[in-house]
């Protein structure tokens, strides 16, 4: 099947060496390249998917944390409102004091989470308490819940700022209830306390990893307790670090990947506010916890990707390196090929060349009679002959010399090309002294002008000749044609019509051209 030329030309073009080391580059590295952005892509693909899968933990730990606190403090609110009413209807005397302190004690047994009850009145002396010591050295009217409610006079719950305990030392967060008397002025305080250990305890229950966070906070900020757990960030104001303002800015309950102030560690928080009480948690995973599986999953898929990449950079540069090493084999095989030619012309033409004249030698004469002849037979044109000889050319060499004589053989030779020798004419030094000329698609009167032009161009080169009678170089002539179509004609028959017309110049008295009979 025959391409058309431009496909071809394309074709050609692409199987060059160069053009195919260019391709293979080009296909390498864009495989490359494919390879690295497609694993870079699926890499961050796999960090997203890990901070989201984080996101979602820590969200749903913060509602469980969010769960638990709002029912531990929503228990002791419980407590507190059937011992404010009992006292609120029944006085705070004696034996209503006796009453209620066994509810408190029922309620502080039955109720998880909670510590104590506790009722002071309005100067904030202890009245009592469900604790098993007596509390009555005890004053409060120092405390934030106390002095919360003796200046308002609202009936909801308030919570207060954690505190050490005076009766266990142990840290408390307290829950308050203002007493009114029936006039509703302030008659005293229940507190119900909530031990932060509770919570920590609850707080310890989750896999939080090495640097993960559990906070809780006061609607003010102010951090309550916080795991890890340190004594000394209790009651700390947090109001102006990040998840505090997230919290502010973006709402009630959110997540975000948060750089803490404390420790500078990057995590993925979640923060929540209780639904009924001012009251915030929030729990966190450090992202470096989080992507260390990512990590080194990685770690592992690059390297592995990285070192066949090496090997695939390898094979590349390899076949590259093969590539170039045939190319420039090929380039050296042109060459080679081209001084061959060269050579075999050069040689070729020694081969069919006259040494001494530049004409060509009887063997290309040979050829070029043989072949002219068949030519014209086809043609059916005429093949015509001319055969020249030096007048006493004997006596030239003897007078002058042998180089001389070669000398003289060689401007004749010249002499002969530049006489109006056609493309197709073919001029040899047929031997000796002696020179031919084929003159294809010519009659015998072409080849008659031809000789006489030459003749009249060696006497005007005006070579000395003192054995010629002339006194200068002459050359005697035979023009012979033929009809190679003819039956009659032949090479051998031209030959011999020529070398007789030559012979016929000779006898004539020389220096003249004869034509065949
Ligand atoms: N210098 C030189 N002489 C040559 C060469 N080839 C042939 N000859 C000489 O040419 C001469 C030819 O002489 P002859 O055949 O006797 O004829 P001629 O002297 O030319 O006399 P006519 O042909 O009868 O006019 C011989 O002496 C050859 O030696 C050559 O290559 N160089």
């Amino acid at each position: 099947m025959m391409l058309p030329i431009t496909a071809q030309r394309a074709f050609t073009r692409l199987r060059r060496p160069r053009t195919i080391q260019s391709v293979s580059i080009l296909f390498v590295l864009s495989i490359v390249l494919s390879f690295v952005g497609l694993q870079g892509w699926s890499v961050q693909q796999a960090r997203s998917k890990q901070i989201e899968t984080a996101r979602v933990a820590t969200t749903n730990m913060t509602r469980a944390l969010a769960q638990h606190t709002d029912d531990t403090v929503r228990a002791a609110e419980v407590a507190l409102v059937g011992v404010v009413q009992q006292l609120e209807v029944d006085g705070v005397e004696k034996d209503a004091l006796a009453q209620a302190l066994v509810l408190l004690r029922l309620t502080v047994e039955k109720t998880p989470g909670l510590d104590s009850v506790s009722v002071y009145d309005s100067q904030g002396r202890g009245l009592i308490t469900s604790r098993s010591r007596i509390t009555g050295s005890f004053n409060v009217s120092d405390r934030d819940y106390f002095r919360h409610h003796a200046a308002t006079a609202g009936r909801e719950v308030f919570v207060g700022a954690p505190a050490r305990s005076r009766t266990s030392g142990r840290w408390i967060l307290p829950v308050s209830r203002r007493i009114n008397g029936p006039d509703g002025a302030f008659r005293g305080v229940a507190v119900a306390t909530i031990e932060l250990a509770y919570f920590q305890e609850f707080h310890n229950s989750f896999d939080i990893g090495r640097d993960g966070v559990i906070l809780l906070m006061s609607g003010d900020g102010r951090i309550i307790v916080r795991r890890p757990f340190a004594e000394a960030q209790i009651n700390s104001d947090a109001s102006g670090g990040p998840v505090f303002q997230t919290y502010r800015t973006k709402g009630k309950e959110g997540s975000a990947v948060l750089t803490a102030r404390i420790d500078g560690i990057e995590r993925m928080y979640a923060y929540q506010q209780l639904a009924h009480y001012p009251l915030i948690v929030a729990s966190a995973l450090s992202i470096r916890d989080v992507l260390a599986n990512w990590r080194q999953d990685t770690f592992w898929i690059v390297g592995v990707e990285a070192l066949l990449l090496a090997l695939l950079g390898l094979l590349g540069y390899r076949i590259l390196r093969l590539i170039g090493e045939r190319e420039r084999a090929q380039i050296e095989l042109r060459k080679a090929k081209t001084s061959l030619e060269k050579m075999n012309q050069s040689l070729e033409r020694l081969t069919l060349q006259d040494s001494l004249t530049g004409l060509g030698n009887r063997r290309l004469f040979d050829t070029a009679l043989f072949d002219e002849f068949h030519r014209g037979k086809r043609a059916a044109t005429p093949l015509a002959l001319i055969m020249i000889d030096v007048d006493y050319f004997k006596r030239y060499n003897d007078l002058y010399g042998h180089p001389a004589g070669d000398e003289c053989l060689r401007r004749l030779g010249e002499t002969l090309m530049e006489s109006g020798c056609r493309p197709g004419d073919v001029a040899v030094r047929y031997g000796g002294e002696e020179l031919a000329v084929l003159l294809p698609d010519t009659d015998v009167d072409g080849a008659n002008a031809m000789a006489e032009r030459f003749r009249h161009a060696v006497l005007a080169q005006a070579i000395p000749h003192g054995g010629n009678p002339v006194g200068l170089v002459t050359v005697s002539i035979g023009a012979a044609a033929c009809c190679p179509g003819e039956d009659a004609a032949s090479c051998e028959s031209l030959l011999q019509a020529a070398d007789k017309a030559l012979y016929a110049a000779k006898a004539a008295g020389r220096n003249q051209v004869c034509n065949a009979a």
